[in-house]
Order: C-alpha cells, then structure tokens, then sequence
C-alpha cells in the first residue's frame, strides 16, 4: 500500500489494440503519476474486426492523487468519452474512501475474531459499521470494540423477514461490502442479485469439492490429503460463486474430523484476510463465473 492517496482505475473492454496507449495517453496528458498497472487479455484471440468476437480486456491503474490537476468528480467526466470509445465497463475509486464492511457471523467465532483484530490493529483499513449474527453469542465481544451488535435470528418460517432485516441495516449503515464470517444461512437468491460482488463468503473446503454444510465431515469419509479453504463472492447458487482466494492444507490417516476443523479454522482465517484484502483494493475483476485477481 502506498503512502500517497492514491485512485483506482478498474476497467474491462473488448480486446483490440492501442487500449493502454489510449489509457495511460490519457493519463500522461494530465501529468498523472501511475504508481501500479496490471493488465490481462482473454486467451489468445485472434486479432477480429467486431467487438462481439473479441476477448476481454482487463486492467486495474493506480494514479496518485496529487499528480492530476482535477478531483475524481472530475476524472470521470473526462475520462468517460473515451470508456465510450472502448466500450468500456469500469470505475474508479479514492484510497481516502475507507470502504464499509458489515460482518454476519453465527456460533464459529474464529473468522470474526481474526477480522476484528485485523481492523483493530488498522492492518484492515475500513469501516465496520455493524455485526449482524443469527445468534446472539458474540454480542458482548463485538460491542466490546465499540461495534453495534444485530441479531436477526434466522429460522424456516421467519426467513423472508429476517433478510429483510438484515438488507434494511445494510443499506441503513450505507455497507459497500458484506462478508460472511462462517455465517450459516444460505442467503435469498434476490439479496445475492441485489449485491452482485459485494458478499463475500468463506467456505471451509477447497472448492469445488465439498460444497454445502458440514465440508470437513465430507473430507473425512472421503479420505482427502489436503483440505481447505475457499473465499468466493456470494450468488443464488450455493457456493458457486466466482473465486477469489484458496489455500490447503495436508492432512493424513491419521486426522479426525476435529483435528481438520482445528486446522482448517487457520487455513479458513488467512484466505478470508486475503480474499477481503483483494476485494477490498479493487484487485479482484469479476469475468463470468471467474475472477481475476491483480495481487
Ligand atoms: N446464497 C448463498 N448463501 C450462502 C452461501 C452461498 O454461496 N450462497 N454460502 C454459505 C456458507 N455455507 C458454507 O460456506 C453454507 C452455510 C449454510 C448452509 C446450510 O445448509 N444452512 C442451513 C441452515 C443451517 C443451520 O441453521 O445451522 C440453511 O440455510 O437451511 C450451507 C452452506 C452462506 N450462505
């Protein structure tokens, strides 16, 4: 992370030539200072005529803030003319912004206090302006960091109100980012709609294995070597959403089912962490049921 205020520029478009000249042009007309640049085009396409042949191109630009003589009210309305051109989808964020992040947790509290401490520590830099849980077991420690504390209780008849609820605090705190820290309850298909790449969800297997309750269970009578971890945004199909960070783990014979839940809850912590990192500094693009990630 630098230590200048710094905007990101995210951008997809279909591929074709002179896309960076076009770009980066345009950000040396006004003596920008890019700090961070990363690009990615599809799979070698070949070289066509229409754009609905072409392959998408991805980049994500850092531009330090101070370098350009306009504020990003006024980046856009320059900068827009020429996303037309490209036939760009894109956007541009401030690193002064702290994003805001509600947490929704249930009764496992290891990934909750994994990201409490992260923000207390600053390592995270964001807002979170309140805890939502299904259960009401972690109300003291979260008010205990000065965190408002919801619960929502979840159960087969109340669903539809419960997740009301919860998106009427989301849109009340002005969340940008909701991540579910081992939350248990599968979210209504028409939240996941309402905030496409904005839930975040750790699953603890390494998908596609294991989707579902109860993963390590699953591991354990299948006889598996390594398990995992899956950080992935959140859709109406049950952890099948776009990826944005894994890792594993070896595990042997040997293992229980708790020992891979006391191993998996360190696995399950880290990708959170990173995933959430990468989501929130705009380096996770979403393409289809597929990411990029310009770590
Ligand atoms: N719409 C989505 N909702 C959720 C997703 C998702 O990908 N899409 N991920 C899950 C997390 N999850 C595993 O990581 C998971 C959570 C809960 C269940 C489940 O079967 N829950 C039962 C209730 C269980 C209980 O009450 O303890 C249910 O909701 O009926 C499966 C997988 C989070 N939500």
């Amino acid at each position: 992370m630098h230590p200048h205020r710094f905007y990101t520029l995210t951008a997809s478009c279909p591929d074709r030539s002179g896309i960076i000249a076009r770009v980066a042009g345009f950000i040396a007309e006004h003596r920008g200072w890019i700090l961070e640049s990363s690009y990615h085009a599809d799979a070698a396409v070949e070289p066509v005529e229409t754009r609905a042949e072409a392959g998408r191109y991805t980049m994500r630009i850092e531009i330090r803030a101070d370098s350009l003589p306009f504020h990003l009210a006024e980046f856009r309305e320059r900068f827009r003319p020429i996303a037309e051109e490209l036939g760009m989808v894109w956007k541009i964020s401030d690193s002064a912004v702290k994003k805001r992040v509600v947490l929704l947790v249930s009764k496992q509290e290891h990934c909750l206090y994994d990201l409490l401490a992260r923000w207390q520590s600053k390592e995270l830099d964001i807002e979170i302006p309140c805890v939502i849980s299904n259960h009401d077991t972690f109300r003291g420690f979260v008010e205990w960091h000065g965190i408002p504390f919801h619960h929502v209780p979840v159960s087969a008849d109340n669903k539809a109100a419960a997740f009301a609820e919860i998106t009427r605090l989301f849109e009340e705190v002005r969340g940008d980012t909701m991540v579910l820290a081992r939350y248990m309850q599968i979210l209504p298909p028409e939240l996941c709609a309402a905030y496409p790449g904005q839930i975040i969800n750790i699953h603890h297997s390494f998908l596609p294995s294991f989707v579902g309750a109860r993963p390590y269970h699953q591991a354990y009578q299948r006889g598996v070597k390594l398990i995992g971890a899956t950080c992935h945004y959140v859709t109406g199909d049950l952890d099948q959403g776009p990826i944005i960070e894994q890792d594993v783990i070896r595990i042997d014979h040997s293992d229980s089912v708790d020992d891979m839940v006391r191993y998996g809850k360190d696995i399950e912590k880290a990708v959170l962490a990173r995933g959430l990192r990468y989501h929130l500094e705009d380096r996770v693009l979403i393409h289809g049921n597929k990411t990029i990630v310009f770590r």
